[in-house]
């Protein structure tokens, strides 16, 4: 499923669709809530004032009214914060919980992610839902490192493809490694981070680049074999507008997913579905 249009030099730029499946996930949803005896809950816990949690905070807000979807912001100091994500798991009208990062300072991850339960991780970062990819299970998946896999499956066959994953996080690099690996999707995966040595090389003898290191433009036009798939998970908020961690001359020999609109609104769709699905299971 791609795009595409001309480039500068006459060459045709190949845009992978992400709208599309953005679109879809959107309408499943709308479909399952309606079905639903009652209207699901997604509660957002936030501890700082930083600007692209706000921003993110601001597109859920809008997605959820757009699917029918209770949606609440909760601001808590880190002193409180793990007895509102304890008091939200105990609240039965509460289907979801996102734990909005950065942290407030002082606050160790594994605890806090730990204290959303598993039935309402619907961002899928609970070291429980994580271990459970490594057996295959992807109830809770990290939803970015589901969006790269909705991505792939809909312009590649995955099985065999040398797949260069650029950042380990622990949200998106490592899981999507494991759902890569995983029987049926069969990928042969390489992880590079900051101490890779001879990054290019690596990258430029992969079918498939997926760049998760949060730094704008980092992957550049010389790291990239033509007809390459790039999946760009950035989002970096540079000279007041978004951009990726994938340079524009990429585009030039490569598929690439644009940003905005690209795996963001996809992670935003599935954070919706697992949402949805949370309920559909805590009213079964
Ligand atoms: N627990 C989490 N906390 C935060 C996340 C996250 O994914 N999980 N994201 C960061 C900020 N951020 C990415 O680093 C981010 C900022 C803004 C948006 C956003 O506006 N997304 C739009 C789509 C954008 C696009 O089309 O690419 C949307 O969702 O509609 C997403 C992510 C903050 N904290």
């Amino acid at each position: 499923m791609a795009t595409s249009q001309e480039s500068l030099e006459g060459g045709s730029i190949v845009w992978i669709d992400c709208k599309s499946i953005a679109k879809s996930i959107e309408e499943d949803v709308r479909k399952r809530v309606d079905l639903l005896s009652f209207t699901p809950k997604l509660v957002s816990v936030v501890g700082t004032d930083d600007p692209s949690t706000a921003s993110y905070l601001r597109s859920q807000k809008k997605k959820a009214e757009k699917l029918g979807i209770d949606f609440e912001i909760i601001k808590t100091s880190p002193g409180d914060f793990l007895s509102t994500l304890e008091k939200l798991a105990e609240d039965k009208n509460v289907n979801g919980v996102f734990v909005a990062r950065p942290l407030p300072e002082g606050l160790d991850e594994k605890r806090v992610f730990s204290a959303v339960p598993v039935e309402k991780d619907v961002e899928g970062v609970n070291p429980e839902n994580l271990g459970f990819l490594l057996y295959g299970e992807e109830t809770f998946p990290p939803c970015t490192a589901e969006a790269v896999v909705k991505v792939l499956e809909s312009v590649t066959e995955i099985s065999g493809k040398k797949v260069t994953i650029v950042g380990r996080s622990v949200t998106v690099g490592k899981p999507l490694a494991i759902m890569l690996l995983k029987k049926g999707r069969d990928a042969t995966v390489t992880v590079c981070h900051s101490r890779t040595q001879n990054l290019g090389e690596i990258t430029r003898a992969s079918d498939i680049v997926v760049v998760a290191v949060g730094k704008a433009h980092f992957l550049k036009r010389d790291m990239v074999k033509e007809g390459a798939i790039v999946i760009d998970v950035g989002i970096n908020y540079v000279d007041g507008k978004w951009c990726g961690d994938v340079d524009s001359a990429v585009e030039e020999i490569a598929q690439v997913t644009p940003v905005p609109g690209g795996v963001g609104q996809i992670t935003t769709a599935l954070l919706f579905e697992h949402v949805v699905r949370a309920a559909e299971r805590q009213k079964a």
